[in-house]
């Protein structure tokens, strides 16, 4: 399985928190909203303690007996509640649209900045991981907004005012109260390094079993196809298993926690009660005093357990920034030149140049060694050799997925990473042999979503490559739904598809990559037919294991072992009776006995 983008126990960097709250700041006001709001319901909440305390001491302890004073006190507390109801909503909801919009934001960056970068991003990390930091990840982050941040406000908030209206009421009894404080430190700074600890080991067991789901789900058919079906059930049981354990654990650490502040809790208002009891009876403090000390101790350990309990999401929150500010950090391999140039014929005339070129997927073992082959504008080029001779390697540089390490590719004499990337995607056209269908109409996946190509032109591109029948005969015509990477058509079906992208799009180069291998021999002329038009008065590169499909190419080479070892016409490469005559020989036996 491919590595997240950075290890569970990143060290939550002071760069990645900048970046994401730099996210933050447009939202300021909204902040100082929730801030002015959370002033106001917590005065209003703590208030009301203080408000029976007078009921308490200044009217029913004295036996005044002013039911007009009461009434006042019982209006008024009723007033607060309802300012701390309705406040206490506001700040919800402001705190809510802010964490919601910043997330939305991130997320929409995030899959931008993704699919910029290059194909060797992708050749490391695996689609499961991405997933789980583009979904889950900016989850997280919104809950430090909506949760984190909240708490801190609210939660700090309260207990200064506590500890305040403590100090005020009785300075002795809140002394005492505030013996209670080290030991909460205590526990919460002993506990803290432990839920740490399992809650890292249960995230990276989730994001193993997602990913593990995902690279599954993708690769079905092929495990179908091997009856591979119950060996990855195993593994897919052995990582469930270990994901529920973990997330055990991180369940048992945070109950006892929880629990633990509870107890303490009771504990201290069983001191208070005794030493403020005793304080009662001695007259030193008034009954009401005792009543709202309790009741403030009470609220006292809310706050602390609530801010502690943030840890969690704290920690959780640090490890999604920095993933997230690694990934966006990270750049692409393939960039835009500093000073791109363009091409300086227009329309471009398609001469192909690989002068001298060293490439591999790492520096250290080169595929393709000192590759040298000049291909002329219109020139169709048949391209064979064994499987990894670089054959696809070859094709992925002129589409700049990947750059050479020496030497240099060149259109019409211009070094690729001279042409800007846009106008080096619309040069040059690429067929794969599982052509890519979007989720989408047959109309959307010709023009690949482009308004600015009318439907008439679609037809007439469908119509060119002999593909107008076919859609026309599907339920909804070209209007036909695909989905599923268009698991609805054949495969020869979806090659006409994309060979009318072609004509669309008017590439000045042409690649296909053994766009026929997967053919049925009657789908196969179709395809050869829409290819000979496809190709007329553009260069074409035709990557293909069944030699029938290159035999009428102008030039074939044959590469083996990132070389080219032979190149001519087919009649030429014949004569010299080398690799290639054993290749065609090889193939007419397989073809004699029904194969390929
Ligand atoms: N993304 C990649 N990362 C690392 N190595 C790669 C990658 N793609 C190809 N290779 C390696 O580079 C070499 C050339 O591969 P390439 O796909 O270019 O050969 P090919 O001739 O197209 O083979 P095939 O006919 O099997 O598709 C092989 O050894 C292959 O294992």
């Amino acid at each position: 399985m491919a590595p997240a983008v950075s290890g569970n126990n990143a060290i939550p960097g002071k760069a990645s928190f900048k970046g994401i709250l730099a996210y933050a700041k447009p939202h300021r006001k909204t902040f100082f909203g929730v801030f002015g709001c959370t002033l106001i319901a917590i005065s209003a909440d703590l208030l009301q303690p203080y408000l029976v305390k007078i009921a308490i001491d200044d009217n029913l302890m004295i036996g005044r007996n002013d039911y007009g004073m009461l009434l006042i006190i019982c209006g008024i507390y009723l007033l607060l509640s309802l300012l701390s109801f309705l406040f206490s909503y506001l700040q919800s909801n402001l705190i809510q649209f802010a964490g919601q919009s910043i997330v939305a934001r991130i997320r929409k960056d995030l899959f931008a900045h993704i699919t910029r970068l290059s194909p060797s991003f992708f050749d490391r990390f695996s689609s499961g991981s991405l997933v789980t930091h583009v979904s889950s990840d900016t989850e997280t982050i919104n809950q430090f907004f909506t949760q984190v941040c909240l708490s801190l406000m609210r939660d700090g908030m309260t207990l200064i005012f506590i500890i305040v209206l403590m100090f005020q009421l009785d300075p002795v009894l809140a002394g005492y109260s505030m013996l209670l404080l080290p030991v909460i430190a205590l526990i919460a700074v002993s506990f803290r390094s432990y839920m740490r600890k399992t809650y890292q080991a249960s995230r990276s067991r989730l994001s193993r079993l997602i990913a593990f789901v995902a690279e599954n789900l993708a690769g079905m058919n092929l495990i179908q196809a091997f009856h591979q079906e119950k060996e990855q059930q195993l593994e897919f049981d052995e990582r469930n298993r270990f994901y529920y354990k973990a997330n055990l654990r991180e369940i048992r650490t945070s109950v006892l926690f929880n629990r633990s502040f509870d107890l303490l809790g009771n504990l201290s208002i069983a001191f208070l009660t005794w030493i403020g009891g005793r304080a009662v009876f001695h007259h030193t403090i008034e009954f009401g005093v005792l009543y709202a000390f309790i009741t403030y101790i009470r609220q006292f350990f809310q706050p602390i357990n609530a801010i502690t309990q943030q840890w969690n999401t704290l920690q959780s929150a640090s490890v999604s920034m920095e993933r997230i500010w690694n990934l966006f950090r990270t750049e692409p391999d393939v960039k835009e030149a500093a000073r791109p140039l363009s091409m300086p014929e227009s329309p471009v005339q398609g001469q192909i140049d690989y002068n001298r070129v060293v490439f591999g997927y790492n520096a250290e073992e080169p595929v393709l060694k000192g590759l040298e082959l000049h291909i002329a504008p219109g020139e169709m080029i048949g391209i064979v050799g064994t499987t990894g001779a670089g054959k696809s390697s070859l094709i992925s540089l002129l589409c700049r997925f990947y750059d050479v390490q020496q030497g240099s590719v060149r259109i019409d004499g211009t070094d690729i990473r001279d042409i800007p990337l846009e106008q080096l995607q619309r040069t040059v056209g690429l067929v794969q042999q599982e052509p890519y269908l979007y989720s989408g109409s047959i109309l959307d996946n010709v023009r690949l979503f482009d308004e600015s190509i009318s439907r008439e032109d679609v037809i007439s591109a469908c119509r060119f490559v002999g593909a107008d029948d076919l859609v026309r005969r599907l339920p909804a015509g070209y209007e036909t739904m695909l989905s599923d990477k268009g698991s609805g058509l054949s495969a020869g079906e979806r090659q006409l598809i994309s060979f009318a992208r072609i004509v669309v799009f008017q590439p000045a180069i042409l690649i296909l990559d053994e766009a026929t291998a997967n053919l049925d021999s009657r789908t196969e002329q179709t395809v050869q037919q829409a290819l000979q038009a496809v190709s007329k008065g553009r260069t074409t590169l035709v990557i293909a294991h069944r030699l029938s499909t290159v035999m009428g190419a102008d030039r074939i080479i044959v590469m083996s072992a990132g070389m080219i070892v032979e190149e001519g016409t087919h009649a030429q490469l014949l004569r010299m009776r080398g690799y290639y005559e054993q290749l065609y020989r090889h193939s007419q036996g397989s073809a004699e006995m029904g194969i390929g």
